[in-house]
This record gives C-alpha cells, sequence and structure tokens, in this order.
C-alpha cells in the first residue's frame, strides 16, 4: 500500500497494454531470442523469459515510487534489451515513456521537460547526460534493475484505478515547424492497432532477426521493436558507433544472422558509396532477406543501386506519420521498372483507409489526380500534448461523411491514385509552392536535376533570394571523385525539359545532405547555406 492506501494501477490481463502484446512471446517461447545485441566485441542473446524478468524488476523499483497512471517518464538510451524492459515496465504501470536517445542536444531535452513535466528521467547505468532539472526524479537502469538517485518530487495522491488501452503508452516530441516541440501522444490501443494491422500482412516469423537503426525518440525505434517483439521475432538494435562505419554496419548484420533491415533512406548511402563488394557479398548468402525504409522517399537511383547488390532481397517502402505510427507498408518490385519516376505507398494497413481528398474537399476518384492524404485507422494518436488546437488542425471530421463524429488524420500529405487504387507519394503540401503564379512540385525540378549526368542528389526549396523575392534553390551531391556539377549547365539542363520558371535561381554543391538526428534531409540546414544562420 502507499500514500493513499492505492496500489500502483495496472493493465488488465486481457485488454491492451503494450508490455502485455510485446511479451506475449514471453509466455509461449521464453527461451527464444528477444533481443540480439552487441556486447563488447561480441553478441548478447537476451531471451524473451530474460526481457521479462528484467521488465518486472523493474517494475518493482518504478511501482514503489508512488507514481499514478499518465505520469510521464523520460528513457533515454541507445535501444537494447535494457532499453526495452524499462519501456515495457512503463507501460506495465501506465506510465509514458518519451524516449530520447543519447545525442539530443542538452537544449532540446530541457524543452522536451519543459513541456512534458515528467516525474523522472531514467538513463543507463553508464549514461552521461547531467543538468536534469531538480523538480525531475532521476535514476539509472541496467541488466539487474533501478537504482534511483533522486526520488522523484512527493506525488499528489494517486486517483487512478486501472490502466486502459486508451491510456498513452508514449509521447514521442517531433519537431514542430515553429521550433517548439510537439508531443504526439499514442496510446496502447493505437500502437497495438498499427501493429497489428501490419502483423496481418504476415510479412515476417519468429525466425527472423530485425536490424534497428533509428534512435530512440523516432517512433522508426519504437515500430522496430513492436514489429519484431510482436511477431516473436528477434530485434537487433544496431549501435550507433556501428552504425556510421559501413565495412562495421555490413560485419555486424552478418554476424548477427540479420534477415531483414529497418532504417531512413540516408542509412545506406555511405555503404553505396564504401562498400558495394561487401554488400553485393551480404546479399549473395541468402540470409538477408528484406529492406525496409522510411521517413522520406528513397532517391530512385539510389534505390536501383541498393537493389543492383541485393537482387534477391524485397524492398518494402514504408510510409506514414507519428501521428498515426505509420500507414502502408508496400513492397515495391525489385528491380524497379526503369521507367518507374515515383514510388508507391500503396494501400494502408489492414484496418486502416488512406482517402485522396481534392481541393474541393471531395474525395478524388480518378486516377492520377493530386489529392491530400487522409488516414482513417485505429492507430491515430490522441492529440499533441498540451495544444488541442494544432490536434483539432490535423485530427479533422470525416470529409466523406462529417456527421458521423469520426476523426481522421490530415496528413500534409499529396499522392495520386494508380488504377488499383493503390498511392503514389508527390510530396508534402508545402512543398508545392507558387513561382510567378505558377504552381511548382518541388518532388518534379528534383527529379529533373538528379537526371544531370554525375549528379546523386537533388533538393529543390524556394528561398528568399538575396533581393528578398522568393527563389528556387538546389541543393545537389555528385558522384565522388566526380566532377563538380556546373550550375550555369544544370541550369541549362532544367530549361531543356521544363519551364523557365521551374530552372533553379541558385545551385549549391553539397558534399553531402545534412541529416536530422532522426537520418532525414535536413532542409533547415540546408537553408541556412543561403539565407545564412
Ligand atoms: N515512405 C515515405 N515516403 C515518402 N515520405 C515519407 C515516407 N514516410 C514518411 N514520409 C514523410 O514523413 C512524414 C512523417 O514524418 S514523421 O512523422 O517523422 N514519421 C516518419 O517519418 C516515420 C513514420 N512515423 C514511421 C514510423 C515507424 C514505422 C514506420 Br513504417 C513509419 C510523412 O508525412 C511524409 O511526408
Amino acid at each position: 500500500m502507499t500514500s493513499n492506501g492505492r496500489r500502483p494501477a495496472r493493465a488488465h490481463a486481457s485488454m491492451d497494454n503494450l508490455r502485455t502484446y510485446l511479451l506475449a512471446a514471453a509466455g509461449r517461447t521464453p527461451e527464444r531470442p528477444a533481443v540480439i545485441q552487441a556486447a563488447g566485441g561480441a553478441l548478447d542473446t537476451v531471451t524473451y523469459g530474460e526481457l521479462e524478468r528484467r521488465t518486472d524488476r523493474i517494475v518493482e523499483a518504478l511501482a514503489a515510487l508512488g507514481l499514478d497512471v499518465g505520469e510521464r517518464v523520460i528513457v533515454e538510451s541507445d535501444t537494447d534489451a535494457d532499453a526495452v524492459a524499462v519501456l515495457l515496465a512503463c507501460a506495465t504501470l501506465g506510465l509514458p515513456f518519451v524516449p530520447a536517445s543519447p545525442e539530443v542536444p542538452d537544449e532540446r531535452l530541457l524543452a522536451v521537460i519543459d513541456s512534458a513535466e515528467p516525474a523522472l528521467h531514467l538513463q543507463p547505468t553508464d549514461g552521461k547526460r547531467t543538468g536534469i532539472p531538480e523538480t525531475v526524479g532521476t535514476a539509472r537502469f541496467g541488466p539487474d534493475g533501478l537504482t534511483v538517485e533522486r526520488p522523484p518530487a512527493p506525488r499528489p495522491p494517486r486517483r487512478r484505478r486501472t490502466v486502459t488501452p486508451v491510456d498513452t503508452a508514449y509521447i514521442t516530441f517531433t519537431s514542430g515547424t515553429t521550433g517548439r516541440p510537439k508531443g504526439v501522444v499514442m496510446s496502447h490501443r493505437g500502437v497495438i492497432a498499427f501493429l497489428r494491422g501490419v502483423q496481418a500482412a504476415e510479412l515476417i516469423t519468429a525466425e527472423d532477426r530485425v536490424a534497428g537503426t533509428a534512435p530512440l525518440q523516432f517512433d522508426f525505434a519504437l515500430f522496430d521493436i513492436g514489429y519484431a517483439l510482436g511477431h516473436g521475432a528477434a530485434l537487433v538494435p544496431v549501435p550507433r558507433g556501428v552504425l556510421n562505419w559501413p565495412r562495421r554496419f555490413l560485419t555486424f548484420l552478418r554476424d548477427a544472422g540479420v534477415t531483414e533491415v529497418h532504417g531512413v533512406p540516408s542509412l545506406w548511402r555511405p555503404v553505396l558509396r564504401h562498400e558495394h563488394e561487401l554488400l553485393a557479398e551480404l546479399g549473395k548468402e541468402g540470409v538477408l532477406r528484406r529492406v525496409a525504409f522510411s521517413g522520406e522517399n528513397f532517391p530512385l537511383d539510389e534505390l536501383r543501386s541498393l537493389q543492383k547488390l541485393l537482387p534477391e532481397a524485397e524492398f518494402s517502402n514504408a510510409y506514414g506519420a507519428t501521428e498515426s505510427m505509420a500507414a502502408s507498408i508496400t513492397t515495391v518490385p525489385n528491380p524497379l521498372p526503369p521507367d518507374v519516376e515515383r514510388l508507391s505507398i500503396g494501400h494502408a494497413v489492414a484496418g486502416a483507409e488512406m482517402t485522396l481528398i481534392g481541393p474541393d474537399g471531395r474525395p478524388v476518384e480518378e486516377p492520377g489526380v493530386l489529392g491530400e492524404i487522409y488516414l482513417r485507422a485505429p492507430s491515430l494518436f490522441s492529440g499533441y500534448w498540451g495544444d488541442p488546437e494544432a490536434t483539432r488542425a490535423v485530427l479533422v471530421p470525416d470529409p466523406v461523411d462529417p456527421r458521423s463524429g469520426q476523426l481522421v488524420l490530415k496528413s500534409g500529405d499529396l499522392a495520386s491514385m494508380g488504377v488499383g487504387g493503390e498511392l503514389y507519394f508527390h510530396g508534402r503540401v508545402d512543398s508545392q509552392v507558387q513561382i510567378r503564379g505558377n504552381r511548382v512540385e518541388l518532388g518534379e525540378v528534383e527529379r529533373r536535376i538528379g537526371e544531370f549526368p554525375g549528379i546523386t542528389g537533388a533538393v529543390a526549396m524556394l528561398l528568399p533570394g538575396a533581393d528578398g523575392e522568393p527563389r528556387l534553390f538546389a541543393f545537389v551531391t555528385h558522384a565522388p571523385g566526380g566532377p563538380r556539377p556546373d550550375a550555369k549547365e544544370v541550369v541549362a539542363f532544367c530549361r531543356a525539359a521544363l519551364p523557365a520558371y521551374m530552372a533553379p535561381h541558385g545551385l549549391h554543391v553539397v558534399d553531402e545532405f545534412p541529416l536530422t538526428v532522426n537520418g532525414k534531409v535536413d532542409r533547415s540546414a540546408l537553408t541556412a547555406l543561403v539565407t545564412g544562420p
């Protein structure tokens, strides 16, 4: 018993809870590997049984702190078995976890703490973070459980009696456009609904070993955990120190017997640049069977190069926003036919539906016509943390039948429909810009520039020129050792195929594209090249 005589609340065993769902295999096959991780130079296997034991040790320590359902816990860590045990322990007690990776800068973490007002900050025994505000309790975790350094401030008495499926499993903070972090609140029911939707496609079995490469605050990492454990398969977190070295990365994948690799498109750039022979060898061994990518468009020439080295592998394009965890996972042809200029994002996962809505607010029926993707799904987020207005802007009445009270996610993404109703991604709504009164899809400009000999990547943006007028700028990367593309030639090359207003006003050659902490192209860093920091 604690302060007000109420025991810590627990989820009802037969109701949706992330811990119950992800540890189901612990009951069925406790001896099977749940997490295979690097430990020193070797590989360490943590079974489902061991993962459950570590989870319950942490549950005990957390339960003793008197936190009520809904109290936030920052979990700062790389992905490994102990971090997963902490996430599952939080879920067990209905404590929303706020994931962060060690590479999140201090001021960003403090902004998240300021917004989330967590009861606790947890990091591994050897975690480096300091300067956590006094208002937040601190503790460290490891294979033997949790050690509290600074207990959370005294709490008000417990009000809650049980943990329900609509309670918050996690809040992941994305960098809102205004710079203030936006907290995406996901319920147990929502996350499990998405994971079940993917499971219905039976992409993997319990024999699979899924390599995860996303940092913990990116919900791609949370998906990898849920996808691997939900199938009773093994999660193989790729350590950061391995990730940034192509040769080590590929050797790690081989040594761990990885069958599927998840990551953003930029993950493969260094491998394609430096280690294509080793990758081809790995492909020939027939263990690596699938590459799943998400987060942004995979530049087609890079995708084609990767497919050439992995001719037997399946490639899955996973599309969606954190506000619904994701929406679709679509197998793209390997090899991609030469005439394909745009990747399909297919149909929504089982139990969900994407609808294209035109400028008139009505569903788009005809193939090839652009519309905004609206997602109807049980995995929709509960809302933005502390921001009902921003929530109302994206969780909107169903445009197909507003009277129903059903809310759908207004994605801000544009797509067109193929003859089978499958969707093709056309970019963000705000990547449709007006140039001298003409509507321009920046993706079109990027595609044309990408065809210029020697250019390996192109990002187009509308930025204020020196005269303050909005101008079309392009940022390009080129083949290493190849000639630097000449701006005038690139502009002429664009004019030869595009209307004049779609030719770049300025061209910046960069060695490689700057990346966000989640591994996406960092457009604000590119902007700074033109407008200054
Ligand atoms: N496959 C694509 N092609 C093109 N553009 C994509 C793709 N996937 C996204 N995007 C863009 O990224 C936006 C969303 O960003 S996000 O909220 O950070 N989430 C993400 O990136 C990742 C996403 N939550 C996710 C997480 C876990 C598993 C999967 Br499976 C997917 C979307 O609205 C799209 O504009």
